[in-house]
């Protein structure tokens, strides 16, 4: 999942370095995507784009600090200005990743880490991260450092993110599964979003996405005042089911008194892992359809951390034994 590369020396020229760091930001880039199924995107209307894969995979770019927010006990919310100001948009598409570098003192090599933005690809001279700290982690805790004012250079994007490109569905229903695990919910919110926002208020799209999200305690659950947007604003073609596995007291209070203003289909919350009874309540929905399969075009997403995908992905696995016939994971 991320890169690290080794401490050697740090005598080296500069340009020795930057030259590296761009043939590690590309090596990156291949060893952890296939670019085969994958489309790129691009902004439509756009002024002009930040990132533009490969050029800006070689040369990173800086964004400075806008606003850092701590959103719960170990994620951050962190805003960047563009170098561009209101006349550049990120242009990095929907559910892909960027790679953020930085060099502690000692290390020959940069550390570069991929992160999803959340904001919307198009937005105006600003781009956001969420970050979670891990303990130790070298990229997310010096992410969480950064104050306003200061800079961080990043490359990409990386052509890893998946672009739904077809088109809207005014004719049937089309029901796309998205899974995440924890940390995993950036692209999966990022892409869902784009997906359903494509024909906003013009009531010509029938898609419908289901979240299943799994999270270790209801603090854990980011992004929920926009998931909510993303309901209303999709006319509830958005629905989001969050698995809690921990079993700690504060989140069985906090989840039975949490109060969303969105009736309890279109967001709900369960106890335990994301397992075959609510995988398979989604996956009979979607075989109503008429369109099941992803051929057809009801296509299962799935990003996190590898305990969740190894008992859904794969033989024996419980999307397998669902008769999920394609996967497509971040
Ligand atoms: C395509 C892609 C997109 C990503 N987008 C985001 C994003 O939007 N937001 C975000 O917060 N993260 C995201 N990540 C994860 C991110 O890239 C880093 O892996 C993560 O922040 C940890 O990096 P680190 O340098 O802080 O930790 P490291 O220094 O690499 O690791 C430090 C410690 O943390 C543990 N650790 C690292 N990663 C995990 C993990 N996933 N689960 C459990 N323990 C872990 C390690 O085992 C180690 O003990 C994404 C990853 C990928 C592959």
């Amino acid at each position: 999942m991320a890169a690290l590369f080794a401490r050697t020396s740090k005598s080296l020229p500069l340009i020795a370095g930057a030259t590296l760091a761009g043939s590690a930001a590309v090596a990156y880039t291949y060893s952890k995507t296939t670019l085969s199924g994958h489309q790129l995107d691009s902004a439509q209307n756009a002024p002009s784009k930040l990132l533009t894969f490969p050029k800006s995979m070689l040369f990173p770019q800086t964004l400075t600090v806008t606003k850092t927010e701590q959103i719960n006990h170990d994620t951050k919310r962190i805003t960047f200005s563009l170098p561009g100001g209101e006349n550049q948009i990120s242009g990095v598409p929907a559910g892909s990743a960027i790679l953020t570098q930085h060099s502690p003192s000692g290390r020959w090599f940069p550390i570069l880490r991929p992160y999803t933005p959340i904001s919307d690809p198009s937005q105006r001279g600003s781009l956001q991260l969420l970050v979670k700290q891990y303990p130790g982690g070298a990229a997310s805790t010096h992410l969480h450092n950064l104050s306003v004012g200061q800079t961080l250079a990043i490359r990409g994007p990386l052509p890893g993110g998946y672009i739904y490109s077809e088109p809207p569905s005014s004719s049937s229903p089309r029901e796309l599964i998205f899974i995440a695990g924890g940390a995993g919910i950036t692209p999966i919110y990022s892409l869902a979003r784009s997906i359903l926002l494509q024909q906003e208020g013009t009531g010509n799209d029938r898609t419908r996405i289901h979240l299943v999200w799994g999270v270790n305690g209801a603090r854990d659950v980011v992004l929920r005042s926009e998931l909510e947007d993303l309901q209303r604003r999709s006319s509830g073609r958005l629905r989001v089911t969050i698995c809690v596995s921990g079993d700690r007291e504060e989140d069985r209070a906090s989840l039975l008194s949490s109060s969303s203003s969105l009736s309890s289909d279109a967001m709900r919350f369960r106890r335990g892992y994301v397992d075959e009874d609510i995988l398979g309540e989604i996956v009979g929905i979607a075989k109503e359809s008429g369109r099941w399969g992803d051929d057809k075009g009801t296509k299962v997403w799935l990003c996190g951390p590898e305990a969740m995908e190894k008992s859904l992905v794969g033989r024996g696995g419980i999307l397998a034994e669902l008769g999920v016939d394609k996967i497509h994971k971040f």
